[in-house]
């Protein structure tokens, strides 16, 4: 018998759904052809539990509170290197937030873990009252994912994609890097999952190397095709 292979994707569990995130990372490995691996999401509260991690999802809620309990709980320099250890991450609304490298509409004090390089306004639809749910077109870069239920609570939007450290050129025009499938990605340079056409053209998924932020929350529906793509595209799939 061949040896199965381990491999731990952790949820940040200091605040915010990520009891809803384990959930959906156990139904999409059911879905799937997994044989030659052993899943652990468990849910990551200290330095010692991230340390065991090979990928980590930051789940939403609220980002001034995550970043508080962070480094009062001593997470915030053990989540800053880990992101510098290029494993995949993936932020949801408030993680998208922590995630960031700069914040619009932040609270004085607030961290970020500066992962992907974009800024973030939080808040960007106003208020909890202009929360909505939105079947969205994920078909460009999931396969047969053309009706996909995203609830979006007091989202932010990506309202800047900043250059990498060290970029030489300016960026190009957001029409000229809407990622799809057939597109080759560059790890290095963020790019545009998802913008919303009908409200302000606005972003609301991203993707640079092995990082993924959504304004929305997959974990809120009861689809798991979306946290299935990222254990297959981002934890298993290529490597950056
Ligand atoms: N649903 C959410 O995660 C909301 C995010 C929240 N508005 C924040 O700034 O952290």
């Amino acid at each position: 018998m061949t040896e199965l292979k381990h491999i731990t994707i952790g949820v940040l569990a200091l605040q915010g759904a990520f009891v809803e995130h384990i959930r959906h990372l156990a139904n999409a490995i059911k879905n799937g052809q997994y044989e030659e691996y052993h899943f652990s999401f468990p849910q990551v509260k200290t330095p010692e539990e991230l340390a065991t991690c090979d990928a980590l999802i930051i789940p939403g809620g609220e980002s001034t509170a995550m970043s508080l309990i962070a480094e009062r709980t001593g997470m915030l320099s053990p989540l800053m290197d880990f992101i510098n250890l290029e494993k995949p991450v993936w932020g949801t609304c408030a993680g998208l937030i922590f995630l960031a490298k700069q914040c619009v509409n932040g609270k004085e004090g607030q961290h970020f873990l500066g992962g992907m390089d974009i800024e973030v306004t939080r808040n960007a639809f106003g208020r909890q009252m202009d929360s909505f749910i939105a079947d969205l077109d994920f078909s460009d870069f999931i396969d047969g994912v053309n009706m996909f239920p995203t609830t979006f609570i007091r989202a932010p939007v990506v309202s800047k994609l900043l250059d990498p450290p060290g970029a030489i050129h300016k960026r190009d025009t957001e029409a000229s890097i809407i990622y799809s499938k057939n597109t080759y990605c560059n790890p290095h340079k963020v790019q545009v999952l998802k913008l919303l056409e009908d409200r302000n053209g606005f972003i609301v998924a991203v993707r640079q190397g092995n990082k993924l932020g959504t304004s929305f929350h997959p974990e809120l529906s009861a689809d798991s095709r979306f946290h299935k793509w990222f254990v297959d595209e981002f934890v298993l799939g290529k490597s950056y």
